[in-house]
């Protein structure tokens, strides 16, 4: 999609409803010139009135700007008209990874590493840009036509310049120094990075109870699986797995499939 100074909405056919956020509803679109689709995000300036969320989606959409990473989902461009705030996003065409993890029960050691790798990748990425996402879960992560892997929401990311203190995002998913409101930094993506591992792998999250017959149905997993696991899985965030080494791990380098 070219670059252009000031697009409207009269630049796309809108296409079918593909979504609801809090801020409004995400459709289809396709852009006359240069029949691109796209995923058009429509946000009322009404709702960020009431939710005093303008300097929030500002410094979101500055944040994205910066961004070109093949595993984060983009945003190509905005405009906004008397009423409503535009966004214009890549439009990742097999939907939610989650979907695809309920529909499978788990995934392969295959598949999962390669996500693995692609998260490790982009989180690296934005860490570089001093962009901490602190809520990546299956929910936020899309796949594209070709099955790749996007980290789609960013509807918490900030600049990681001082210790964030908010919290965010399910329990499920959240580091130790999280939970217990302690200061933290970009280290809570690598926990999220584990819990996501076992998921993938698994079904269901660790710290999930256990199904009613007190046992995990759990599929043969590496001990290379494991070992990468357990060293993300460390309370002391200090003693993580950083995202470089996880990229050489063992269970990566032999699973993960280089495309992405
Ligand atoms: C880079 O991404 C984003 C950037 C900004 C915002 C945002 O709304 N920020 C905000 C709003 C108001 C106040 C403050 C901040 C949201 C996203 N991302 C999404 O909304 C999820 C994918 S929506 C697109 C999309 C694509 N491909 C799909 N395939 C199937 C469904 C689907 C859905």
């Amino acid at each position: 999609m070219a670059a252009k100074e000031e697009w409207s909405i009269s630049d796309f056919e809108i296409g079918k409803f593909i979504g609801e956020g809090k801020f409004g509803k995400v459709y289809l679109a396709r852009e006359k010139q240069s029949g691109y689709v796209v995923a058009l995000k429509v946000i009322f300036k009404a709702k960020l009135e009431k939710y005093r969320s303008h300097a929030h989606l500002r410094r979101e959409i500055e944040i994205q700007h910066g961004l070109n990473h093949p595993n984060v989902l983009r945003l190509f461009a905005w405009f906004h008209d008397e009423t409503r705030v535009f966004l214009v996003l890549e439009y990742a065409a097999r939907g939610e990874l989650y979907k695809l993890l309920k529909s499978l029960h788990h995934f392969s050691e295959k598949r999962a590493a390669t996500y693995v790798s692609s998260l490790a990748g982009a989180l690296a990425y934005c860490h570089e840009k001093h962009v901490i996402h602190r809520d990546i879960k299956p929910e936020n992560l899309l796949l594209d036509i070709e099955g790749r892997l996007k980290i789609a929401d960013f509807g918490w990311a900030v600049q990681s310049n001082a210790k964030r203190h908010t919290m965010c995002g399910t329990i499920d998913y959240l580091a130790p120094e999280m939970v217990e409101k302690k200061e933290h930094d970009h280290a809570v993506d690598n926990w999220t990075l584990g819990i996501l591992c076992y998921e993938f792998l698994y079904g269901v999250p660790p710290f999930e109870a256990e199904d009613e017959y007190g046992t995990f149905r759990s599929p043969a997993v590496s001990v290379e699986a494991k070992d990468l696991i357990c060293k993300l899985l460390v309370k002391d965030s200090s003693k993580r797995l950083s995202l470089q080494k996880i990229l050489k791990h063992p269970w990566i380098v032999t699973h993960a499939d280089p495309s992405g």
